[in-house]
């Protein structure tokens, strides 16, 4: 396991908005960390070096020796600041930041003349880091272990009343330093749980829990410019349930919308992992499907069709079957922007029910898409 993956808050739970949660903390406690690491990391190095004055106070005959130790672990914990430095994530670049600055103030008290008892107040402050970087238990043992087994194994060396000192000292801020790890995480993983909870609701559709419309559209803005710039395929489905109208008209408006949310699990289904689905509003669906040839495109669109027609939602005791026309554009030269491979979309959507409804129509073929993404911009 990863060193940043076991310092990052386990926050678990079932369901899309709680990962979704989950993934926002990570995300977050990520991003302030880089942001942090490259204002807060070179100043705390250099704060490390200088201390090298107080060790000339404390033993001159040893301050160069223990200036330069401090001076290595500054310049081994220096790449960590910056992301370009080390490949790790924010997290893990901090942890490695922490060992090496500890590293280097212990070792270098170690070697001065009662270094250790004189300088445990360094030692100390420097614990009240770990709860910035660590927001778990499992995260916290994981920074503070080796600098911990690394003092302890400089103060067996030294005489017993300073091992006795320094250790209770130690060990009384270590708690400490995890009791405000411990409410300082769970206060900011609920604040942050809270902002997480209005993100998702703002995002997505609330009757099929699935993203909605403005989701949509920004991933479709996005997949559009990724598709353009890597010159990679894209295709948007565009799905409509046939005659919705009647199912409202004969069970209600409530069983109506029950048979939204069943279409809309099986179009997630017939989807997985291949695409982005969501709804549009209305009976009208639309899955984004990056890199999609028109093969695979009709592939895609094939499947969805297929799973719909062949879901039962039960109603009243009664079992219904629906089913969808969809509507496929895929991206070419002609395309000007996103809102037009929609438009295509949307044109061959039409098509497929008036040609008689439950089936895939496709804008995809050259001159098709051509066409259709013309009289869409018209
Ligand atoms: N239950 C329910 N009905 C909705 C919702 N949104 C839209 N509708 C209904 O969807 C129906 C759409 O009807 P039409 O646009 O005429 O289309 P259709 O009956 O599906 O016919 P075709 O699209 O031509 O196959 C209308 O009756 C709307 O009231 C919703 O959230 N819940």
């Amino acid at each position: 396991m990863m060193i940043s993956q076991l310092i990052s808050h386990p926050l678990s739970g079932q369901g899309t908005p709680s990962r979704h949660e989950a993934d926002f903390v990570r995300q977050r406690t990520e991003a302030e960390l880089a942001r942090l690491l490259p204002r807060v990391g070179p100043g705390l190095a250099l704060l490390v070096v200088l201390y090298t004055g107080w060790d000339l106070l404390l033993d001159p005959a040893n301050a160069v020796q223990s200036g330069l130790t401090r001076l290595l672990f500054a310049a081994l914990a220096a790449p960590a600041f910056w992301a370009s430095g080390l490949p790790w994530t924010a997290q893990g670049r901090a942890c490695w930041a922490y060992w090496m600055l500890s590293a280097g103030v212990i070792l270098a008290m170690a070697q001065l003349e009662g270094g250790l008892s004189q300088g445990s107040g360094g030692i100390l402050i420097g614990l009240f880091l770990i709860p910035f970087i660590a927001s778990s238990s499992a995260g916290f043992l994981a920074i503070a272990l080796p600098p911990t087994l690394l003092l302890f194994g400089c103060l067996l060396r030294g005489p017993l009343p300073e091992l006795a000192s320094v250790g209770l000292t130690y060990g009384a801020g270590l708690a400490v330093a995890f009791l405000q790890m411990r409410i300082t995480s769970g206060l900011r993983a609920a604040s942050l749980a809270v902002q997480a909870r209005l993100e998702w609701d703002a995002s997505h559709d609330a009757l099929t829990r699935c993203p909605n419309r403005a989701w949509l559209q920004k991933e479709a803005a996005h997949a559009f410019d990724r598709a353009r710039r890597e010159g990679a395929g894209l295709a948007f489905a565009m799905i409509d349930i046939d005659h919705f109208k009647r199912v409202n008209d004969r069970f209600g408006h409530a069983a109506g919308d029950q048979v939204l949310k069943g279409v809309a699990e099986a179009c997630q289904r017939a989807v997985g992992q291949a695409g982005h689905f969501g709804r549009l509003g209305g009976e009208e669906f639309l899955c984004i499907f990056p890199g999609a040839s028109e093969e695979s495109a009709l592939i895609h669109g094939e499947r969805i069709r297929a799973e719909v027609e062949a879901a039962a939602h039960l109603l009243d005791g009664e079992t219904l079957k629906v089913t969808v026309s969809v509507g496929l554009g895929c991206l070419s030269e002609h395309h000007a922007d996103w809102e037009q491979l929609l438009a295509g979309a949307d044109e061959a959507m039409y098509a497929a029910k008036q040609e008689g409804r439950n089936r895939v129509k496709s804008a995809c073929s050259r001159a098709d898409a051509r066409s259709m993404a013309m009289s869409a911009a018209n």
